[in-house]
């Protein structure tokens, strides 16, 4: 089904303008992210597993929906779709290691699927924000944090999206610019996870990836 190794789909994600951006306005976008058979994997397996959606849990373990009202189902390395897209998860993560001083170690991500009206309220999916520096290594300084979320992902699988269904992600860059990005089809966003952002509500169901990159290890 793929001629080229899927992995090297992951070196593209950080092209030096993608890289540039991430580091510089804290976020980057990228079209077509997936090769088309692996969004439709995904897309389906989304779907499929449906029945294992559970109401999302916030940063202080608890349900309120009031927060966020999305469903989740974490990604398993036994999932026949999902496995492939940790798999670039994890490629992401070295590369970053690789170009940055980043220390990702591991890799988390979850089906989510929000239904009509639904939303995530403005927050931060690592809530240590003032000692984040994520810099080129040329300029021989640091990431220093003390919470483990460093960047966040998010891809879309909704296999169309019109700019009147709404549903953004409404995400303040580094320069505290506000952005509006559309969960258009096979569009990945990667942010780094101290930005602040939320998730507008839609007129239709939109589902997506979310995956965090880590710089703990798993401890079982
Ligand atoms: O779906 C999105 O656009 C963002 C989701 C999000 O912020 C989260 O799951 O933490
Ligand atoms: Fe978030």
């Amino acid at each position: 089904m793929h001629t080229i190794n899927h992995l090297e789909q992951a070196d593209y994600w950080l092209s030096d303008p993608n890289l540039h951006a991430l580091v510089e306005q804290g976020f980057c976008i990228i079209e077509n992210a997936c090769p088309a058979a692996l969004f439709e994997a995904l897309m389906q397996e989304s779907m499929q597993l449906q029945a294992e959606f559970q109401q999302a849990k916030i940063a202080q373990g608890g349900l309120n929906q009031a927060i966020r009202g999305d469903t989740t189902r974490w990604l398993q390395p036994e999932d026949s779709a999902g496995k492939r897209y940790l798999a670039l998860l994890e490629k992401l993560g070295s590369n970053l290691n690789q170009q940055l001083y980043s220390g990702i170690r591991r890799v988390e991500a979850h089906y989510a699927a929000y239904a009509v009206g639904d939303f995530y309220k403005l927050h931060r999916d690592n809530p240590v924000s003032n000692d984040f520096h994520i810099t080129n290594r040329l300029h021989a300084t640091t990431l220093t944090q003390q919470q483990s979320r460093v960047i966040s992902t998010v891809f879309y699988l909704n296999p169309v999206w019109q700019p009147g269904w709404h549903g953004e992600l409404h995400l303040q860059d580094n320069q505290q610019q506000w952005h509006n990005i559309l969960p258009m089809p096979n569009r990945l966003v990667i942010f780094q996870s101290n930005l602040l952002h939320e998730v507008c509500p839609a007129t239709h169901e939109r589902r997506s990836i979310a995956g965090w990159l880590r710089r703990d290890e798993l401890l079982f």
